[in-house]
């Protein structure tokens, strides 16, 4: 399928990818007007291989995006709440707090916090700002890479520990995503890309302190729940847990009312930490309603995922979110994603269950599989989760 774009100077078609058996890659064919009749040999010109989002907004005068990246209906649905609702804040100083009031305090609003927004912001975590803009700048340096040297880290596989890419997943997609990617593993082996040069040790400082974190988020959260404080981590092995540094990278659009950087989804793992540069993008839905998210600096911004709402019963809910684009700034975030050791089995909490009033509304599956599921699946709201729920029960 060849898709035409306009720009001031002349028009290019692409190729789209439309199979599965097609790479994520979309190949650009000339048809400039200077260069349309096939009988001057002498003026072909054998464009390069467009990989990434980043190369087609940087083509000079680009007006108009191609319809590959057009919903049919407005993706930026409007329904906004228009009451001044804003995510919840968790001081996460509290919770090393060895004041057992502030602890149950904080222990509380963060099961609030997760029940009633899926989301906060946490404050007060102890990683150096300086960190957090290093490794913004190290993806930045990713993204900024030639597209050949790019193309050395497009893995083909979701469990490929490097892979970056372009979209969702271009296998699927129907419509694309103005958004590049780059996915590493950061646990429970340690992978980086060798370039930039720099990307490994920022990345491995990064991410071994948001995984400190991270671990202490979900002692909180499994607090939370009635459960015991240890109840996640040995339940779902969190000693080898999947920890993912997840950079987004979304370059201007000059249609951003037409396309979308992701769609509304939800996180499959247990807990996502996000940072972002200071550009506004995200959207998260509450009661019904998207909300803009207004990064704040120096914070880490959490959301429950997939498996705590399967480990909860469904207490606490994954919560819809998506990014949006803009035609002046580069958006760059980064999700830190922290899941399950991958063979462990993720089923609700027993302790949680009750055979009569509250039984499992989920089944049991393994991290590994759902992963794989999720990944390989097209992004859509949560529809992933929704084939575990086990209405027959
Ligand atoms: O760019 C954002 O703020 C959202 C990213 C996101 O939702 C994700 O990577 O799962
Ligand atoms: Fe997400």
């Amino acid at each position: 399928m060849y898709i035409s774009i306009r720009t001031s100077s002349m028009t290019i078609r692409l190729q789209a990818p439309c199979s599965e058996s097609q790479s994520p890659s979309i190949s650009m064919a000339a048809s400039a007007p200077f260069l349309s009749q096939p009988s001057q040999a002498s003026l072909t010109y054998t464009p390069p291989k467009l990989t990434s989002i980043k190369s087609l907004a940087e083509l000079p005068g680009l007006t108009s995006i191609p319809p590959i990246y057009t919903f049919p209906t407005n993706p930026n649905d409007q329904s906004f709440s228009a009451a001044k609702e804003s995510i919840p804040t968790i001081d996460f100083s509290q919770l090393t707090s060895n004041n057992p009031e502030e602890r149950s305090k904080v222990i509380q609003e963060l099961g609030e916090a997760c029940q009633d927004w899926g989301f906060f912001t946490v404050i007060n975590h102890g990683v150096p700002e300086s960190m957090m803009k290093a490794i913004i700048e190290a993806c930045r340096g990713f993204f900024e890479l030639t597209e050949e040297e790019k193309q050395q880290f497009e893995g083909k596989h979701v469990l490929d520990p490097i892979r970056c890419g372009t979209s969702f997943n271009v296998s699927v997609d129907k419509v694309l995503f103005w958004r590049d990617f780059l996915k590493v593993f950061q646990h429970p082996e340690f992978h980086s890309p060798n370039k930039p040069a720099a990307f490994s040790e920022i990345a491995l400082e990064f991410s071994k302190r948001v995984r400190q974190l991270a671990r202490i988020i979900v002692r909180g959260i499994s607090e939370s729940l009635g459960l015991e404080e240890n109840y996640i981590d040995k339940a779902l092995n969190l000693e080898d847990g999947l920890q993912v540094l997840a950079a987004n990278f979304y370059p201007p659009c000059p249609q951003p009312e037409l396309a979308l950087g992701l769609p509304p989804h939800s996180d499959h793992r247990l807990l996502t930490l996000l940072i972002q540069n200071e550009i506004r993008g995200l959207q998260v839905q509450h009661k019904g309603k998207w909300i803009n998210v207004n990064p704040i600096p120096n914070s880490f911004l959490a959301n429950v995922g997939d498996q705590i709402e399967i480990l909860s019963n469904g207490k606490y809910k994954s919560v819809l979110h998506r990014a949006v684009v803009n035609n002046k700034d580069t958006r760059i975030s980064i999700a830190m994603p922290h899941g399950p050791a991958l063979n462990a089995v993720v089923a609700p909490a027993s302790k949680l269950l009750d055979h009569e009033n509250n039984p499992p509304e989920y089944k049991a599956m393994k991290y590994k599989d759902y992963l794989e599921l999720q990944q390989s699946s097209k992004l859509d709201g949560k529809s992933c989760l929704e084939r575990l729920q086990d209405k027959t029960v």
